[in-house]
């Protein structure tokens, strides 16, 4: 699914209408009638009494529209115009007239006007500032959205939460609606997925409002949901006539003492996602280790007894996974450049292999074009700096995939890939999933599938998918909490089984909390 632009959901408005031959108004009916049918599927009727405060623009006209049909369907309904601007939008008005027509007038509510009272058993329609906003709220209009998100009223908020801009993060958090629920139209918004600007909206749903697909289908997104839907137009079953050797090899270097458990999952991890065979290259003291718990990985070791001092040559393996729990003392920073000067095709680095290129970013042109880092947030400041805010982190991630050729994958509560100038974010994974080991299982996980043959990028995305609807469909056994990144292995079996069988009841892209 495509995560639009602002200028993109005024081009799929104006490409709607014109495809269609309809004027804004009845995209709007279109729309609001979505919002209205939500609520009184859930309301069935019930003498809650509803606010609705519109603003003056198309989005405070979708308000307008929400409160005619709540009038006509019987509800207790005030509507209040927050009368921030002069500027009125053909359609609000066209909507004000109708409103009107039902023989309910608006209270307008400007600088001076005292703030309505609001009991905490109602319901707030939140129809002041859509994808417009385009500058701060004023001080009168943010103290009545502090008023709104303090009265402990059911908020629903239409297409944005208002206050919240589509492109940056707001000034003063405290101006902007807190959702309980989102109903967004036609597509998500990048906003609902960063840490900074998605707490406003963690519950939302797209409508679908009939929107023109052929511009939905041709319209090229910088950003993009990774949902089952798009996995599945690259993950490939399994042949008939396959053997291990098709699913190929894959080799997991890393670990230290102490810190053997990392390649230990990495490597079950990679089994788990179908490399056909593992090979765990780990300092003298993880061999007994590895060799007793892991009957099918063939494990391989270095001189140093409890930090590598140097890097086997890649051999028979086709793909290398490298860094988990690998530490950064100096015999390991000079083994790991080393090693990396010689390798010429893609390779997942994670962890420390992330680190000791952090201390010597002169040494960052060693990465071979196409490989795949997986920095945590703390990984990637190391790699590309400090970041004033969570757009500023994005767009200095891009810049680091353009400048590196490589595909940069930022785990988070939405994990998000990078590449070639483009964003995938990630929909699966949970709360639960932080907690030890389970970036090492997301490293073992890619390199499984790069063994398989897959195309960087697409064992990025499948890798990322996987692992968090693995962690979905554990923590639905085991709660947040108590889950561990075995419990993840565990469950990767059933997030295959999903992908290439039915859905799961859960997985809709088209809705987040
Ligand atoms: N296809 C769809 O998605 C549909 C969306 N609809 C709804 O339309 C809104 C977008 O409506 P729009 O009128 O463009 O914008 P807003 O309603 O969000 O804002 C109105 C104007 O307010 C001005 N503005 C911006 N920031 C501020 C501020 N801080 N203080 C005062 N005024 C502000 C701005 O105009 P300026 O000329 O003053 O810059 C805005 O234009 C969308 O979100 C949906 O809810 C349609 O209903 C149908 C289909
Ligand atoms: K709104």
């Amino acid at each position: 699914m495509k995560i639009l632009s602002r200028e993109q959901f005024y081009e799929a408005d104006r490409r709607t209408l014109s495809a269609e031959g309809i004027p804004g108004e009845a995209l709007m009916e279109r729309a609001a009638t979505r919002v209205f049918d939500w609520l009184h599927a859930r309301l069935e009727g019930a003498p809650v009494p509803v606010f609705v405060f519109c603003g003056v623009g198309n989005n405070g006209g979708d308000g307008l529209v929400v409160a005619r049909h709540l009038l006509d369907h019987g509800y207790t309904v005030d509507v209040f115009v927050v009368d921030y601007s002069q500027a009125r939008s053909e359609d609000f008005l066209t909507n004000l007239k109708r409103l009107k027509g039902r023989k309910k007038w608006p209270e307008y509510l400007d600088q001076g006007s005292p703030l309505p009272e609001i009991p905490a058993n109602g319901v707030i329609i939140d129809a002041i500032f859509g994808i417009g906003l385009n500058r701060p709220p004023d001080p009168w209009v943010a103290d009545l959205i502090r008023h709104l998100n303090s009265s402990g009223a059911f908020v629903l908020s239409i297409d944005m939460p208002s206050g919240l801009y589509l492109h940056r993060v707001p000034e003063d958090p405290s101006a902007v609606v807190g959702a309980d629920v989102l109903l967004t139209f036609m597509a998500p918004k990048l906003v609902f997925f960063l840490p900074q600007t998605g707490v406003f909206a963690e519950r939302w749903e797209v409508l679908d409002i009939g929107q023109d697909p052929v511009y939905m289908e041709e319209a090229e997104a910088a950003y993009n949901l990774v949902g089952r839907e798009m996995v599945r137009t690259f993950y490939r079953p399994r042949t008939k006539f396959s053997h291990k050797g098709t699913y190929g090899h894959a080799l997991v270097l890393g670990g230290s003492h102490g810190k053997i458990g990392a390649v230990a999952l990495a490597a079950k991890a990679a089994l788990a996602s179908g490399a056909g065979l593992v090979t765990a290259c780990v300092p003298e003291c993880g061999y007994v280790p590895l060799q007793a718990q892991l009957p099918e990985v063939m494990v391989l070791t270095t001189p140093g007894f409890s930090e590598h001092t140097e890097l086997p040559d890649v051999g028979a393996a086709q793909v290398c996974g490298i860094g988990m729990g690998m530490g950064t003392g100096e015999p390991v920073q000079k083994a790991f450049l080393a090693w990396l000067e010689k390798m010429q095709t893609p390779v997942l680095l994670d962890a420390d292999a992330l680190n000791i290129l952090s201390l010597h970013p002169a040494d960052l042109h060693r990465i071979p074009g196409g490989s795949i880092l997986t920095p945590h947030p703390g990984e990637l400041k190391r790699l590309v700096g400090p970041w004033k805010d969570d757009f500023d982190k994005l767009e200095k991630a891009l810049v680091f995939a353009g400048a590196h050729k490589c595909i940069l994958v930022v785990k988070g509560a939405h994990t998000m890939v990078f590449a070639q100038g483009k964003g995938y974010v990630n929909t699966t994974g949970n709360p639960g999933m932080a907690t030890a080991g389970s970036g090492d299982v997301l490293s073992g996980m890619i390199t499984g599938l790069l063994a398989q043959g897959y195309e960087p990028l697409q064992a990025a995305l499948l890798g990322v998918y996987l692992h968090g609807r693995a962690g979905d469909l554990g923590a639905s056994r085991t709660g947040y909490e108590a889950l561990t990144a075995t419990e993840i292995i565990s469950s990767i079996s059933q997030a295959f089984l999903e992908l290439s069988g039915p859905a799961g009841p859960d997985q809709k892209h088209t809705a987040g909390g």
